[in-house]
């Protein structure tokens, strides 16, 4: 099916203009002022936004292991909900992604049975979570997409120089969850005057500061390009400026609830308040939007981490670690930093499209322009809407920013030029 949009606006030298977009073949075929088509469906966008497609390094689709929580098809589905037209789908799976078989298996299921584009991240240790490395050229080989053990710290230092080493090695970024088990003290969630109040036991900034100076160090010695997941204090961002500066290849990410919820806004002890990294402090919030700004912070990734509602219905101490993400990250981020002026359209699109795209090296990813892929994201920026548990793809409903009142719903999502989400449209 070919394509023609109508009266859309895209961001032309960072400003709004009125363009249509021709879809012909899976690529878009033309960009500009009334174009016109007569093989094509033609779709009148009554002015909504047309956005390269959303591009979110970091999701947990649960599948194999726990499709009780998510499956390829339901967290694909949640994506393109979302304007994401790529994922990176990270390892904590059972059976591990730890070996080329595996790999291998994953990616024939990912391109089979998700509606969008999935890298498929490898483990950098056997098992996830054991000492010994795993096979990096044949997991490269049979298709990982970057390395990372997200979801635990890797707590030996040699450890983590060879696999820096082994990386650099196969050129493929190694996506680090910097966390020192051994300043954790079974912390549920920041430590600070919230957590005092609630009785619940914290999680300090040096648990993720400590093993983040570590790996710069290490970084530097090996030339490895370390990207560091959902950074979340003043003092991670503060360290990777100063390790850009000194030439270090470190990129990272933060995540939507890190720029917009602190430990203050925590009502009460809620499962749904609980993820790792913690909400921090109002002072590193701040941080990291003045990250984001200058450049320190590469761009936004969402940890999507869905999980079963009776699960998230606990009390932090027992509840598991994460929120979902992929539905509600543009449409929080545009009302609450685009619509009041804290950051412009064209940074936002910039962090949660080209950016990462570039990063991890996905030259299709991210730009609107004749002769790529139609990947392609549409939002109504004007229509305010709630966000419920029932409008959600993702079979996880854990997310403290249910009922809230957003703008930049999402209308259309195409992959390869092909609608894989529509609103009101298909059915769950
Ligand atoms: N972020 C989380 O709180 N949880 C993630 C793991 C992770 O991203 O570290 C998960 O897999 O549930
Ligand atoms: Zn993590
Ligand atoms: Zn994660």
């Amino acid at each position: 099916m070919n394509y023609l949009l109508k009266n859309g606006q895209l961001l032309v030298d960072e400003r709004l203009q009125a363009q249509d977009v021709l879809v012909v073949d899976g690529k878009i075929a033309a960009i500009g002022a009334d174009l016109e088509a007569t093989t094509a469906t033609v779709i009148d966008l009554h002015g909504d936004f047309i956005s390269p497609g959303l591009v979110d390094l970091h999701v947990h689709l649960r599948d194999p292991g726990q499709t009780y929580k998510e499956t390829i098809k339901t967290g694909s589905q949640a994506a393109a909900h979302g304007g994401f037209t790529f994922v990176g789908a990270m390892p904590n799976l059972t059976p591990v992604p730890d070996n080329a078989a595996q790999i291998q298996k994953m990616v024939v299921r990912n391109q089979a049975e998700a509606v969008i584009r999935i890298g498929q991240y490898a483990t950098i240790t056997e098992q996830r979570t054991a000492g010994k490395l795993v096979d990096f050229p044949a997991l490269k080989a049979a298709g990982a997409f970057a390395f990372s053990n997200d979801g635990s710290g890797i707590q030996d230092a040699d450890t983590m120089y060879q696999a820096m080493r082994a990386a650099k090695a196969v050129n493929l970024p190694l996506a680090a969850h910097v966390e020192d088990d051994s300043l954790l003290h079974g912390g549920v969630m920041n430590a600070g005057a919230k957590a005092d109040e609630l009785g619940l036991p914290g999680i300090s900034n040096v648990v993720e500061t400590a093993q983040l100076a570590r790996d710069l160090v290490l970084a530097q010695a090996t030339g490895v390009h370390y990207h560091v997941c959902h950074v979340s204090t003043a003092e991670s961002v503060q360290m990777i400026r100063l390790a850009k500066q000194a030439g270090v290849q470190v990129t990272c990410e933060v995540t939507p609830h890190h720029l917009l919820l602190s430990d203050r806004d925590i009502p009460a002890d809620q499962g749904n308040y609980k993820m790792n990294p913690p909400l921090r402090s109002e002072h590193d919030r701040q941080a990291l939007i003045a990250g984001l700004i200058d450049g320190t912070i590469d761009c936004i990734a969402t940890d999507h981490a869905p999980h079963g509602t009776d699960e998230k219905q606990q009390s932090m101490r027992q509840a598991p670690f994460g929120i979902v993400g992929s539905e509600t990250a543009f449409s929080l981020l545009f009302t609450n930093f685009v619509k009041t002026r804290i950051f412009t359209l064209a940074q936002l699109i910039n962090w949660l499209s080209y950016r990462p795209a570039q990063l991890f090296n996905l030259p299709t990813s991210g730009q609107l322009k004749s002769g790529q892929p139609a990947d392609l994201a549409i939002f109504d920026l004007k229509h305010r809407y709630q966000i419920t548990a029932d409008s959600l793809y993702s079979k996880g409903k854990n997310t403290p920013f249910i009922d809230n009142q957003v703008y930049g719903e999402t209308v259309y999502t195409l992959v390869a030029g092909q609608i894989v989400y529509q609103r009101g449209g298909t059915t769950k």
